[in-house]
């Protein structure tokens, strides 16, 4: 004989809980038979719980230890209004379903009949009335909101941090230019490497932001932005002294400046939900005659330092004993030339489409 098992409910504004009181269930043989004249044994032991028509819930023969005692038990409930197709399912010591509401609102009772089913009961352990659910999201809203305001503070301050460190370097190295002339050329390394250093390494956080979602933006291109220049940086400027006093430094770090004295604000800007029209245009135009100055200003530097590194043997990589002693970094470096124009040419298109998603967005808007 096939029993009913009791089934406890509670509900929310946008889901129904369901508690079916069925521990160790299993799907009976009767139904895995059947099962498997259906779909040729491509099924599992998993219990077989349907959604007709969005209103009927229905649990398949299934053998468990409900009530009484180890059995064969079924149900099926018609819900008041309909919910969303798909089931919830988790299995721990009983069945518990989560079905969606397919509106969202305060259902007055669970099933469409006026008299509640003898084996439907009231789940105690999640029942909330109305209003308490209602202050259960205000509370959820809360944790939320809470939570954007800590993210959006903690981008403002990166990105104020950002701004003031690449503004210092741009305008310093504007007025050395000023007052020094060409002689400014040659000491770009040693009066802003510090900072540069600084902003760089903080950059590596945008690769995080990117990875885990912190903001809207796509994780290969900011990776290509960061891996490439704190390559230049610490590879090709850093660890070779004689690169220090070539003017190539200069352009390479005015080119990165200019662009970054633009894109943070933008940022902060979009942190306070403002925009500045004129900040928008230069930050999603600006880029255009900068980056490929920048990716050739970058190129010289490593075409500079490819016969360095030949000279002084500095990250030589060693080989296998059978083939040889070492070979020069200059190979990688050489690799490294074709990776960066590939490089260039990702973030270039990258860059195109936000362009173009910005303004056409807001052409968008404006009509
Ligand atoms: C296996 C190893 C392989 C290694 C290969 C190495 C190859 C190396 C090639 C390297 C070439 C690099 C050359 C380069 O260094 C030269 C220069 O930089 S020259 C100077 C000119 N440069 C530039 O213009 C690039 C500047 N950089 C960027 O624009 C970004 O880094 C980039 C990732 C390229 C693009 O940015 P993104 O995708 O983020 O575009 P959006 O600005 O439109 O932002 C999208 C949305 O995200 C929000 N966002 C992003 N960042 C923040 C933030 N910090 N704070 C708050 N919000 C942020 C932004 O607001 C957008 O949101 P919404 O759409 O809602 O407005």
């Amino acid at each position: 004989m096939t029993l009913t098992p009791l089934v406890h409910w509670a509900q929310r504004h946008e889901e129904i809980f369901l508690r079916v009181e069925l521990t160790d269930a299993q799907v009976s043989t009767l139904t895995w038979l059947l099962l498997a004249l259906l779909f040729r044994g491509k099924h599992g032991s998993k219990l077989k719980i349907e959604l007709i028509f969005n209103m009927i819930c229905v649990l398949h023969l299934a053998q468990g230890y409900g009530a009484k005692g180890l059995h064969e038990y079924e149900f099926s409930l018609e819900f008041l209004f309909p919910v969303k197709p798909q089931v919830h399912k988790s299995t721990q010591r009983q069945v518990n379903l989560t079905v969606q509401k397919e509106r969202r609102g305060w259902w007055e009772r669970l099933t469409l009949q006026e008299r509640r089913p003898v084996f439907l009961t009231p789940d105690f352990d999640r029942w909330l009335d109305e209003s308490d659910a209602e202050m259960e999201i205000w509370e959820k809203v809360r944790i939320n909101n809470r939570f954007i305001s800590l993210k959006t503070a903690f981008l403002f301050m990166y990105n104020l941090v950002q701004f003031l460190g690449f503004s210092w370097i741009f305008v310093n190295m504007t007025v050395r230019l000023f007052i020094f002339g060409r002689d400014s050329l040659y000491d770009t390394f040693h009066t802003m490497s510090d900072i540069m250093f600084f902003c760089q390494i903080l950059a590596s956080v945008e690769v995080l932001n990117a990875a885990f979602g912190v903001v809207r933006t796509a994780l290969i291109p900011t990776f290509i932005q960061v891996i490439g220049r704190n390559f230049i940086l610490f590879i090709i400027l850093g660890s070779l002294e004689e690169m220090h006093h070539r003017p190539v430094v200069f352009f390479v770090f005015y080119l990165w400046s200019t662009i970054e004295i633009f894109r943070y604000p933008f940022y902060m800007l979009g942190c306070c939900n403002t925009e500045w029209k004129t900040l928008t245009w230069l930050r999603y135009t600006v880029w255009i005659p900068l980056y490929p100055l920048g990716v050739l200003a970058e190129a010289v530097a490593v075409i500079q330092s490819i016969p360095i590194f030949d000279e002084t043997r500095l990250f030589r990589i060693p080989l296998p004993k059978v083939i040889g002693t070492s070979v020069s970094f200059s190979y990688v470096l050489h690799v490294y030339l074709i990776f960066m124009f590939l490089g260039l040419f990702i973030n270039f298109r990258h860059l195109y489409k936000q362009r173009k998603k910005r303004f056409r967005t807001k052409k968008r808007k404006a009509n």
